[in-house]
């Protein structure tokens, strides 16, 4: 089967540093896959290749067959490859409904508009709705002011404005960062019951999550895959508890 997301002996170097070394990956339809690595390990300047926000010294990203090597950021979020925002400092006065509905609106073109009230737009407000209560929100939450969220929904908030963009391939970039572990678990609990048309890449710190999420893991370190297998094959396999687990327990 045709990969939503594959990667090709992708290459980064920053002058004679390798920061991302020949790592070669594929993420089937419905993937629910994760790259885990010690600090340094490379995978930020990864999610950066894969979006286009940084340029590969060799090597090739490909989403659906095609091949997005040369292509900006952009055109790549049109050919549905989305990563999440960081909207914390964007719409702190408006409630997640409102927000969403002002994603949705952007993706059918409909901002010309924007001065009308969130309200008007009847179905598109009840699309948002949908979206948020399939993250959980309760409608309480979905009218409250952003700023007075926990910071767990915050997160979602960010993730469902990722998906009004409509992504088949959704790369997360440490989702929980910064949550309470208490409220960690629910984000990654809403995120793997999106529905399989969205392929979901997760880069993350906590083990804990990336084990109850991830069907796949690969294990960067020193910016070359390490390991990729199944989450009890990589919790078994010694090279990585040497770089990784061992780090997370002793560090
Ligand atoms: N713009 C840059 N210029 C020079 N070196 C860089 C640049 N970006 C990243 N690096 C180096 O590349 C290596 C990989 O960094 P990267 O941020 O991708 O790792 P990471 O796995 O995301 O780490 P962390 O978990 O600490 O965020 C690091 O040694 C870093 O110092």
């Amino acid at each position: 089967m045709m990969a939503a997301l594959a990667t090709e002996g992708l290459t980064r170097d920053f002058g004679g540093f390798r920061a991302v070394a020949d790592v070669t990956l594929a993420l089937a339809q419905g993937a629910r896959h994760a790259v885990i690595g010690p600090n340094g390990a490379g995978k930020t300047t990864l999610v950066n290749l894969l979006t286009g926000a940084l340029r590969p010294s060799a090597g090739r990203v490909r989403l659906g067959g095609e091949d997005v090597t040369a292509l900006p950021q952009h055109a790549r979020v049109k050919r549905s490859l989305v990563r999440t925002f960081q909207i914390n400092q964007l719409f702190p006065d408006l409630s997640p409904e409102e927000a969403v509905t002002l994603a949705l609106l952007e993706r059918e073109g409909l901002t010309t508009r924007w001065w009308r009230p969130v309200a008007a737009h009847g179905a598109v407000l009840a699309e948002a709705r949908a979206l948020l209560d399939s993250l959980r929100f309760t409608p309480a939450e979905m009218r409250a002011g952003t700023r007075s969220l926990a910071y767990g929904r915050q997160r979602l908030l960010e993730i469902a404005l990722a998906l009004a963009l409509k992504p088949r391939v959704l790369l997360l970039d440490e989702p929980a960062a910064g949550v309470p572990p208490g409220e960690s678990r629910a984000v990654l609990e809403a995120v793997a019951a999106l529905p399989r048309d969205v392929t979901v890449l997760l880069i993350e710190h906590d083990m804990d999550l990336v084990f109850r999420f991830a069907e796949r893991i690969t294990v960067l370190a020193q910016g070359a895959v390490l390991a990729e297998g199944a989450p009890e094959a990589i919790a078994r396999d010694a090279r990585v508890r040497e770089v990784y687990l061992g780090e997370a327990t002793h560090g």
